[in-house]
């Protein structure tokens, strides 16, 4: 079993409805109940800044600190971490538009928020995602994106160096008469990283496809079967300095058609997440909504163990509306599932009789105009 990483507490100050919020938690699961509107939400969004990014909602930081405060926001936990216990604060300093997230980690300033992963890892899934599998496949590769972050750090660096690296080049082609050997060493540098990211995604593919077929559950949720399309299909199984020459020359290649298009159409941000139903042998977005919601609880629970098994510490866990569609049988078998994971859940809804399963396993709060109490 991973060991347990957990909040013992958690302070908001000027964080979307909460003036002011101060929990004290112990290391059982938390559920948070309340009408809507009331805050639940908030507070997962809350914990969400616990990791790299801007958060489950990747809401602009303006939009975070709460309507009407003088300054920015700000979220401090206390946790047992992956590394021992540690206090972690970030937020902004101000309202304005652009601004960036601060951490402190014991109350020195982290020169990234990268640096939250050596403590935790917080995973989510919410009812934004229930569209996963029949939006555009951009949503796909930001969901598989942010599995391949929980374990590999370095992929959003690595991302954002190609990002940087293809609006060069497409800067360049833009232009009259595009310096051969800059426009070279941009395409050099985008085929090395566009490689690793491909690679890198297929790792996690791998690895969580391995993890599915050892843990057939039994059915309470179906299980889903993975793959890539889009980049670099035709070169399954070649070394890494093949598919780095190939994807090189297809940039080469493809430079006329690229600048008449006024973009890159060949590369890591083309590619597409296929996702099948493994039980029905159908794809996932011709599933009825039931099945494509249990294929997302089972898909972000899979993975859940993963990062477990991993690093050998369990996620913090955020599942924002999860008993809501299901029945009181399949409530039952996920509140297992999760409590099985070793690790802490926050789970929200409308209602506490939902949670009654859970029992003493959760601590119940009640949500109420962003205030909560017992
Ligand atoms: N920056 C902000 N300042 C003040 N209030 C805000 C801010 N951003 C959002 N809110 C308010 O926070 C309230 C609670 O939102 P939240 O999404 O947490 O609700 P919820 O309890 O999850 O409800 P539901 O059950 O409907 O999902 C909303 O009424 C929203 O208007």
């Amino acid at each position: 079993m991973p060991h347990k990483v957990y909040l013992t507490r958690l302070k908001l100050n000027d964080f979307r409805n909460y003036a002011t919020l101060s929990l004290e938690l112990d290391q059982r699961h938390v559920v948070l109940t309340g009408e809507n509107g009331a805050g639940k939400t908030n507070l997962m969004e809350a914990i969400s800044f616990l990791s790299p990014g801007r958060g489950l909602r990747r809401a602009a930081y303006a939009d975070v600190a709460r309507v009407g405060a003088a300054d920015g926001f700000s979220v401090f936990a206390a946790v047992e971490g992956m590394d021992g216990p540690v206090e972690i604060g970030t937020g902004t300093a101000g309202a304005e538009e652009g601004q960036s997230r601060r951490l402190r980690l014991n109350g020195t300033p982290a020169r990234t928020v990268d640096e939250l992963t050596d403590h935790l890892r917080v995973l989510w899934l919410t009812p934004a995602m229930d569209g996963l599998f029949t939006g555009p496949s951009s949503d796909r590769r930001r969901f598989l994106d942010r599995l391949v972050l929980s374990l590999d750090p370095e992929h959003g660096r690595r991302a954002s160096e190609f990002d940087r690296a293809m609006r060069s080049r497409n800067r360049l082609l833009s232009e009259f008469r595009p310096d051969p050997a800059w426009l070279t060493a941009i395409e050099r540098e985008m085929a090395s990283l566009g490689v690793s990211m491909a690679l890198a995604r297929l790792e996690m593919l791998g690895l969580l496809t391995a993890l599915v077929e050892r843990n057939q559950d039994g059915g309470s949720f179906p299980s889903a079967s993975l793959s890539l399309a889009g980049f670099l299909d035709d070169c399954h199984g070649l070394p890494a300095y093949d598919l780095e020459e190939r994807y090189f020359s297809r940039l080469i290649d493809g430079r006329a058609r690229d600048a008449a298009a006024g973009r890159t159409l060949d590369g890591p941000h083309r590619s597409d997440l296929l996702i099948r139903h493994r039980e029905k042998d159908m794809e996932a977005e011709r599933c009825s909504t039931g099945e494509q919601k249990a294929l997302l609880v089972g898909l972000v629970l899979a993975h859940a163990r993963l990062v477990g098994d991993m690093t050998g510490h369990a996620p913090v866990l955020l599942l924002d509306e999860i008993a809501a569609h299901l029945d009181q049988g399949r409530r039952a078998a996920l509140f297992d599932r999760v409590d099985e994971l070793g690790g802490q859940a926050f789970m929200t809804g409308t209602d506490r009789a939902m949670f009654e399963a859970l029992g003493e396993r959760a601590c119940h709060l009640t949500v109420a105009s962003g205030r909560v109490s017992a």
